[in-house]
């Protein structure tokens, strides 16, 4: 049993990284999958972070998710940098299996692997990433102040996305490839109630345009195939959030959507000694701040239910003892 860890953690965002703190910080030695190429989750892709609690002027992403790294080698994560490409969760000692075709085991996972917003995959929405385009109103909204707007996609998400960003936008253009939106009812009538809200319908984008940032979006009407430009400086995607949970799909109990379930107040899954925090649980807040809390949870539950484990080993062995 020598080379069975206490805890792997999958995942490097606030979630992971948090949990790694915490894991690290009870003296769990835990081992963390950064990822090959999301080393560091979604804020590597931002620059200012301005809503996360303690950085009154904001920080980079980039070095927030440094500084929690640090903070969880500090206390003796140890990190591998590589994809987990298959797991066995079922047993009471879980198998992880990386792309370099390592094996490692523990008794306790935490799955912390978020969730990607779905891309337009037009031309200019990577390069203008960051500089203008956008996919969390909460999170860049304030930089779009009296601006002129887009957001993409016609679900509840969009709509909310529009009305917050009405706020600070000199006008939001909500661009939907049909020709009513798609979200409840009453979602869609706080939109169309907006004045400063207006739509494009059976619109899509067919490019976002600019050098250094922004300047427009070329659109294409689904109905006559014709195209043209909308001067805007701000794109907000909304169509869509994908968890990562493929790997875990047929040993965790998932939601219709893919989303990892965890039990109410509680961050374990359906197996015994599998939590999940963070965005790959999460349909609502999806933030930093609460992918880092429930990767605190994560930790603690995790760490509950090892303590629990031992506690069952050592009455065995007291029974043994008395046979
Ligand atoms: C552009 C952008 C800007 C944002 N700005 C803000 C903001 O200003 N404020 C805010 O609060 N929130 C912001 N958010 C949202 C915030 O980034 C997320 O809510 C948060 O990162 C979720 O954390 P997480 O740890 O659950 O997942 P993520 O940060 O997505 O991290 C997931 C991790 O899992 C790893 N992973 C996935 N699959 C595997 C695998 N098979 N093996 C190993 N590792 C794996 C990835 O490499 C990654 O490290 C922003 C999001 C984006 C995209």
């Amino acid at each position: 049993m020598s080379d069975v860890r206490e805890i792997i953690i999958i995942g490097s965002g606030p979630a992971g990284y948090t949990a790694a703190v915490y894991a690290a910080r009870a003296s769990l030695a835990p081992l963390v999958f950064t990822g090959a190429v999301d080393a560091g989750g979604a804020l590597m892709n931002t620059t200012e972070v301005e809503n996360f609690p303690g950085f009154p002027e904001g920080i980079m992403g980039p070095d927030l998710m440094m500084n929690m790294k640090a903070q969880a080698e500090r206390f003796g994560a140890e990190l591998v940098e590589d994809d987990v490409t298959e797991v066995e969760l079922t047993g009471p000692i879980k198998v992880v299996k990386d792309a370099a075709g390592n094996e490692y085991r523990a008794k306790a996972v935490i799955l912390a692997m978020g969730s990607g917003y779905r891309r337009l995959g037009v031309p200019g929405e990577d390069k203008l990433s960051g500089k203008g385009v956008s996919w969390c109103a909460t999170c860049d909204g304030f930089f779009f102040r009296n601006k002129p707007i887009a957001v993409i996609g016609g679900g509840d998400s969009a709509v909310e996305e529009a009305t917050f960003l009405s706020r600070f936008g000199t006008s939001v253009t909500m661009v939907h490839r049909r020709d009513q939106l798609r979200a409840s009812k009453i979602m869609a009538a706080r939109a169309e109630a907006d004045p400063k809200v207006d739509f494009a319908w059976n619109s899509v984008v067919e490019s976002i345009n600019g050098d250094t940032s922004v300047e427009s979006i070329t659109l294409r009407d689904t109905t006559t195939g014709e195209t043209r430009d909308l001067e805007v400086q701000g794109v907000f995607v909304a169509i869509g959030h994908d968890p990562r949970s493929e790997l875990v799909k047929g040993q965790v109990d998932l939601d219709a959507e893919g989303y990892v379930l965890v039990q109410p107040d509680s961050t374990a899954t359906s197996v015994p000694g599998v939590f999940a925090a963070g965005d790959l649980v999460d349909h609502t807040y999806r933030q930093a701040i609460t992918a880092a809390g429930t990767g605190c949870s994560a930790a603690l539950d995790a760490e509950r239910y090892l303590a629990a484990l031992g506690d069952a080993v050592l009455t065995d062995k007291a029974f043994a003892r008395a046979e």
